[in-house]
């Protein structure tokens, strides 16, 4: 039976790591399913990478409070590569202020030739060797929803004496109303402090010397069965603020050599995941980018417009700060494609394929990448209702 190496957040019983079964477990009949936990979300990245795992499951966006912002950033990091853009954003800052310079000039005075767009095209082309840049090792191949229901766990009987509570900083804001209801919202009185994951917060209750003052007045915002796993009884059950809280799950796959695409070879795990995950026949594209020409009036516009014209229809748009240069932004954006009609076919990449051509060609952005195009879970459209 061959393996199949999945890496999570761990400590076993984080709400990746439910994830992970979720997605996992019905290959387990055809496949040996090994879990590798990671300490941290940066960890799941570059394991992929690094080839030590065949898949890697990332918290991407919560359904209460939003983004992952930590996930969007590493996303940044493995696929901007901030050097290159640098220079390219040099190099157009210094020709437009060529260009605003001949504009000045007499025009009897001798003129230099003015910049062309081919000009801007040879900066990008002779990047020298350490703005070369690769791409990741990875890509998004599939999404995974999970019901999150969060608990209070503690080894205390008396909830007005916990001082302390351990949890991941995504957390503390899906259980406002359950912490302000409680008074465990008191900044003075009560430490929140954040953990890597919520099971690793429920782990420390356990390090907490037994029938020790600070363990009893110590608690963990965690799941179920990271209270099982760690033994930690469960004081107040299901405190989410809202029922049907749930979070979005990015499952990271290893890129495709050339040879595999030409032959049309899929890991056979893949093509297994493909079989037995439920998905839908909608194709969802995550890229990245930045605008090229930031100071041009309406070039977002401009950039949506070619999404809208190649039949790719906006489903989020997220920004993050670039580190390129300050006040920058890095865009996240998902597209989906209008045309649905066969089951799982893949004619859908020429539209993308279209549209990051014109996008290209109009130098309208840079380091468009493609960070995955996948099938939207079934799980989605249950939830809106569809
Ligand atoms: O800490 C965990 O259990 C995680 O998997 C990260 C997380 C935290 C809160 C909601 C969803 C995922």
């Amino acid at each position: 039976m061959s393996e199949i190496r999945v890496a999570y957040l761990g400590p076993p019983g984080t709400y990746s790591h439910q994830a992970a079964r979720q997605q996992f477990e019905p290959l387990s009949k055809n496949f040996k399913i090994t879990y590798l936990p990671q300490p941290t979300i940066a960890q799941c990245f570059q394991s992929i990478n690094d080839n030590k795992c065949d898949y890697s499951l990332i918290p991407f966006e919560n359904s209460s409070n939003g983004q992952v912002v930590l996930s969007y950033d590493l996303f940044k990091d493995w696929f901007i590569h901030v050097s290159k853009l640098k220079l390219i954003l040099e190099q157009d800052a210094k020709e437009s202020l060529k260009c605003k310079a001949d504009e000045a000039t007499p025009a009897n005075a001798a003129l230099p030739t003015p910049p062309t767009s081919a000009s801007t095209t040879t900066t990008t082309t002779t990047l020298s060797s350490e703005h070369q840049t690769k791409h990741p090792n990875f890509n998004v191949i599939a999404e995974q929803f999970v019901a999150i229901h969060h608990n209070l766990i503690t080894f205390s009987k008396d909830i007005t004496k916990i001082k302390t509570i351990y949890s991941h900083p995504q957390v503390w804001s899906q259980c406002n109303k359950f912490l302000r209801d409680s008074n465990l919202d008191n900044n003075l009185k009560i430490s929140k402090i954040d953990t890597s994951s919520t099971s690793k917060a429920v782990e420390k209750l356990t390090q907490l010397p037994a029938g020790s003052q600070s363990r009893l007045e110590t608690a963990a915002i965690a799941s179920s069965t990271a209270s099982e796993i760690h033994q930690v009884p469960i004081l107040k059950h299901h405190i989410e603020d809202h029922s049907g809280n749930t979070t979005r799950f990015l499952v990271l796959g290893q890129v495709q050599t050339q040879q595999e695409q030409q032959q049309e070879q899929q890991p056979e795990s893949q093509v297994q995941l493909q079989l037995h995950s439920e998905t839908s026949n909608k194709k969802i594209h995550l890229l990245t980018f930045i605008i090229r020409k930031n100071d041009n009036f309406g070039s977002l516009c401009d950039i949506l417009a070619v999404f809208k014209k190649h039949n790719l229809n906006l489903q989020s748009i997220t920004t993050r700060p670039s580190v390129v240069s300050s006040w920058r932004y890095v865009f996240f954006v998902e597209v989906w494609s209008n045309d649905n009609e066969n089951d799982h076919h893949d004619d859908d990449g020429k539209e993308l394929d279209s549209v990051i051509k014109e996008l290209n060609s109009n130098e309208l952005v840079l380091d468009l990448t493609v960070i995955g195009s996948f099938y939207r879970s079934k799980k989605y459209f249950e939830m809106i209702g569809a």
